[in-house]
């Protein structure tokens, strides 16, 4: 099954937009996971297991496992994944960007290394740089449009003919990469009218929206500016609102991360058209 499709099949059984973010930081794991030599695994499959019926995907983030040299780790979460719950997507969140030749190796990092549905790129070197990526039409290609930094308006909002970039680029996408049908943008739901514009331009195309939780976004307005017609279309990622989620009285942190994305799940339906 590929990926747009497992997607669609995971919007529907799970009634989720949700994306679960797993971004493990040690210094804010749980203190009696924090010295263990697989500690990161452990704490990333209870959360796993908390919020897999509450999820439309899983969502780690390479950088947090990178800078812990705990990359056997992310394979053994990613591999869990799919063994235990094939049917939910799980994106890589990588954002690479670089030749062809050096592109190529990290689609293979993303799709046999760590075996993941699809991974998330950057456009900022034009089409050649994405092909190694796109040449694998079963796995999505999650291309960076309007990322929910601020920052993030110092270069997507250039000028460029009267259109600014971020909306070229989900032009280019739509008409011109997208051949496969593999394609999703990143847009942050801490820009929710260019969230909207960016929907006008791409019709259905799945957006990957983080910037809801820890970032501030509103889940209305991002809800309200990004579902398609059929109020799907998104995986509203929130990582850290979740996985740190503070315990109530008698709760450990996967009760409490399961709690936590209920409402999330809940907030974000309450919003969906139908
Ligand atoms: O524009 C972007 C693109 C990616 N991210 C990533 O999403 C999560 C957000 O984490 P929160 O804890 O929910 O803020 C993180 O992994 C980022 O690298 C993004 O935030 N914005």
């Amino acid at each position: 099954m590929n990926f747009i499709t497992k997607l669609s099949a995971a919007w529907t059984a799970n009634n989720s937009l949700l994306c679960v973010g797993l971004d493990p930081d040690l210094a804010k794991l749980p203190a009696e996971l924090r010295d263990l030599p697989d500690g990161i695994t452990t704490f990333c499959t209870r959360i796993i297991d908390a919020t897999a019926d509450l999820a439309c995907a899983f969502k780690p983030q390479i950088a947090y496992f990178g800078a812990l040299g705990a990359e056997k780790q992310l394979e053994d979460i990613c591999r869990y994944v799919r063994e235990n719950y094939p049917h939910i997507p799980l994106i890589l969140d990588a954002k690479r960007g670089d030749i062809g030749a050096t592109a190529t190796q990290y689609a293979r990092e993303a799709f046999e290394r760590y075996g993941a549905d699809a991974v998330t790129v950057n456009p900022y070197m034009g089409e050649d740089s994405l092909d190694p990526y796109l040449a694998w039409a079963d796995r999505g290609v999650i291309i960076l449009c309007r990322t929910s930094n601020p920052g993030g308006s110092d270069l997507q909002f250039l000028d460029t003919d009267g259109v600014p970039l971020y909306q070229r680029v989900a032009r280019l996408v739509a008409d011109k990469w997208n051949k496969n049908g593999q394609c999703a943008l990143v847009v942050g739901a801490t820009f929710p009218e260019e969230l909207a514009q960016v929907r006008a331009i791409v019709g259905d195309m799945p957006l990957l929206v983080p910037g809801i939780g820890a970032q501030g976004g509103d889940i209305a307005a991002t809800v309200g500016a990004g579902q398609t017609a059929n109020g799907m279309g998104m995986m509203i990622s929130s990582s850290r609102a979740i996985i740190y989620a503070t315990p109530q009285a008698g709760e450990d942190f996967a009760d409490a991360a399961r709690r936590v994305a209920i409402e999330t799940r809940d907030a974000i339906n309450a919003h969906r058209s139908v």
